[in-house]
C-alpha cells in the first residue's frame, strides 16, 4: 500500500491520480463529514458523510482535521484491494502514522510530499479554486501546522518528495515505485 501524506496543497490527490492512472493503482476512497468542494464526487473523491452516517463504517483510523470527521473503513480498503493488490491511499500524517505503525512494515510505502516554499501553498490552494475563508481557515488550524514537517514517528523508511515542479516530481515517484516494487 502506498500511503501518500504531507500538507494541505502539497499535491497528494495529483499524486496519487498519477498512480492511478500510470501504475493502475486504485485509490482508497475515505470517508468525511467536510461539505464537497467544487467538482468533488461522491464515491469518487470521498464518501461524503453526515455527522451521523460517518459513524456507521467501521473504520482502521479515523481524524480530526479541521474541524471535521476524516477516517478509512474496511469497506473502504477491501473495494480498493478488489481492483489490485497494489493500491494508494491519501491521509494526513496522523493517519500515515497509524498505519505506518499498525501494517506489517514491508506492506505499507509512505511517501511525504513537502514543498520549499509553504507560502506557495495558498496559491496553489487558490488555482485549485479552493474557499479563501476556507485556505484562510485551514492555515490557521493545529492540523497545518503539525504537518509542515514529517514526524519523526515516519523519519525512518518514508520517501520524502519535494513537490516544486511536477514534471521532476512524476520522476522521482517512478523512481521510488521502481525500488519498492523491484524489493518485493
Ligand atoms: N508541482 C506542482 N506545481 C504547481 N501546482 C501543483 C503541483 N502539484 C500539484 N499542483 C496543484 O496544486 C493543487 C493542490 O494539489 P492537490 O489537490 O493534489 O493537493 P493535496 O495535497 O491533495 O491537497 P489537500 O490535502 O488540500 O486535499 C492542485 O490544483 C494541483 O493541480
Ligand atoms: N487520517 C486520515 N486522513 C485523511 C483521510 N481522508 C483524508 N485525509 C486527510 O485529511 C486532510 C484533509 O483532506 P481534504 O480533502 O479536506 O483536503 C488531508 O491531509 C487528507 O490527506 C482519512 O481517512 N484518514
Amino acid at each position: 500500500m502506498f500511503v501518500v501524506t504531507g500538507n494541505t496543497g502539497t499535491g497528494k490527490t495529483s499524486v496519487t491520480k498519477y498512480l492511478n492512472d500510470f501504475y493502475e493503482m486504485p485509490k482508497v476512497i475515505t470517508h468525511t463529514t467536510r461539505p464537497p468542494r467544487e467538482g468533488e464526487q461522491d464515491q469518487v473523491d470521498y464518501y461524503f458523510e453526515s455527522p451521523e452516517s460517518f459513524k456507521q463504517n467501521h473504520y482502521l483510523e479515523t481524524v480530526q482535521y479541521n474541524g471535521y470527521h476524516y477516517g478509512s473503513s474496511t469497506e473502504g480498503l477491501e473495494r480498493a484491494w478488489q481492483k489490485n493488490p497494489l493500491i494508494t491511499i491519501v491521509l494526513d500524517t496522523a493517519g500515515a502514522q497509524t498505519y505506518a505503525r499498525e501494517l506489517p512494515a514491508d506492506e505499507v510505502v509512505v511517501i511525504y510530499l513537502t514543498v520549499s516554499e509553504p507560502a506557495d501553498l495558498i496559491h496553489r490552494l487558490a488555482n485549485r479554486g479552493d474557499d479563501v475563508a476556507k485556505i484562510e481557515s485551514r492555515l490557521k488550524s493545529k492540523e497545518y501546522q503539525r504537518d509542515l514537517t514529517l514526524p519523526a514517528a515516519l523519519a525512518k523508511g518514508s520517501h520524502v518528495v519535494v513537490n516544486d515542479d511536477w514534471a521532476d516530481t512524476k520522476r522521482q515517484i517512478d523512481q521510488i515505485i521502481k525500488e519498492e516494487i523491484s524489493e518485493s
